[in-house]
């Protein structure tokens, strides 16, 4: 049973084609995960799923219905975490969640209970009577799943819920994810962090300006590129370094720039570390750290866009 199918979905903005064609299905019971850089359309496509945004052209449908036909169902399947916080700072934890679950329609005793079930499974029941804005950015963001989750919905949508939090609040907001997977909901979840995904996700579409460039289970993705290997270079500065004279070095196939690294991906067969480390050494470029890999995300990114995912 597919939970939702998107068919075809564009939208654009001006002349910006943020969403291109774009068609993708999300089994029952899948944490799917979008994956693309900054920019890619992560945010467009789910806005437009969950109706926020008006589509310029395509289908979406949840559990086989249309949602321009049945706004109203589709809404009560989804449980949305929004990239910009949706919560209230001058309401406690509890009257957060509370409010969101009386937007779906809960009353009462119910509503109680699953706005309390809602706080722990986030691990914020002992903070439950707090205000929202003495949270650090962490239990905001945890806040702000409880409050899409009290209406116990069927497919969890989590646009990048762990961008610029605390490693104990990532953990739990990973952790919280997998448990409401395993008690029943789909979950489609995006993300510019390829470690996530590979680590979260059982199945992965791979997104670039606003189209599905790849999609697949990890092994599936990563098999394109078994006959590559990676060589990542740490370097105090990039300044020096001179593509051409590595671009040059047999097996090389693209060289990308990431900050202060440098993303080599060659042939695996190919011995070549030892003349990329004189090309670089003969630049002048100082190497602080050097060492190879195995294919994962970034390298099927990279082979297909010629960019690394974090380019922006
Ligand atoms: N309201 C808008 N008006 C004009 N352009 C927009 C609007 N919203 C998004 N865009 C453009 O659409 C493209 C896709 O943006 P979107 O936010 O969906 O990407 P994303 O993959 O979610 O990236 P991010 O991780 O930065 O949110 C970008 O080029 C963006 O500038």
């Amino acid at each position: 049973m597919h939970v939702l199918e998107i068919r075809r979905l564009t939208k654009k903005f001006g002349d910006v084609h943020a969403v291109d064609q774009l068609s993708l299905s999300v089994r029952e019971g899948e944490i799917f995960g979008l994956l693309g850089p900054n920019g890619a359309g992560k945010s467009t496509t789910i806005l437009m799923i969950a109706s926020l945004l008006p589509m310029t052209d395509g289908e979406i449908r949840i559990f086989g219905r249309n949602i321009a036909e049945h706004p109203k169902f589709a809404k009560q399947q989804i449980g949305l975490v929004p990239q910009d916080l949706a919560i209230y700072e001058e309401m406690t934890a509890y009257e957060n969640v509370a409010f969101f679950a009386g937007l779906y329609g809960l009353r009462g005793k119910e509503l109680r209970s699953r706005a309390e079930e809602a706080l722990a499974f986030v691990g914020l029941e002992d903070k439950r009577n707090r205000y929202a804005k003495t949270f650090s950015g962490g239990m905001k963001r945890r806040l702000n799943i409880a409050c899409a989750i009290a209406h116990r919905p069927k497919l969890i949508i989590l646009d990048e819920p762990t961008v610029g939090i605390d490693p104990h609040s990532r953990q739990s907001i990973l952790s919280a994810v997998r448990r409401l997977n395993e008690a029943g909901s789909t979950v489609l979840y995006t993300s510019h962090y390829m470690e996530e995904v590979e680590s979260l996700c059982t199945r992965i579409a791979v997104m670039d300006h606003g189209k599905v460039i790849a999609e697949g289970t990890l092994p599936q993705l990563t098999s394109v590129v078994t006959d590559r290997r990676e060589i990542v270079v740490t370097l105090r500065e990039t300044d020096r370094v001179k593509e051409d004279a590595l671009l040059d070095i047999p097996g090389v196939r693209t060289v990308v720039r990431d900050d202060h690294r440098l993303l080599i991906e060659t042939d695996a067969e190919v011995n070549n570390l030892n003349a990329v480390i004189r090309a670089l050494t003969a630049s002048g470029v100082e190497i602080a750290d050097i060492g190879t890999r195995r294919p994962n995300l970034e390298t099927v990114f990279l082979s297909l866009t010629g960019r690394s995912l974090r380019d922006d």
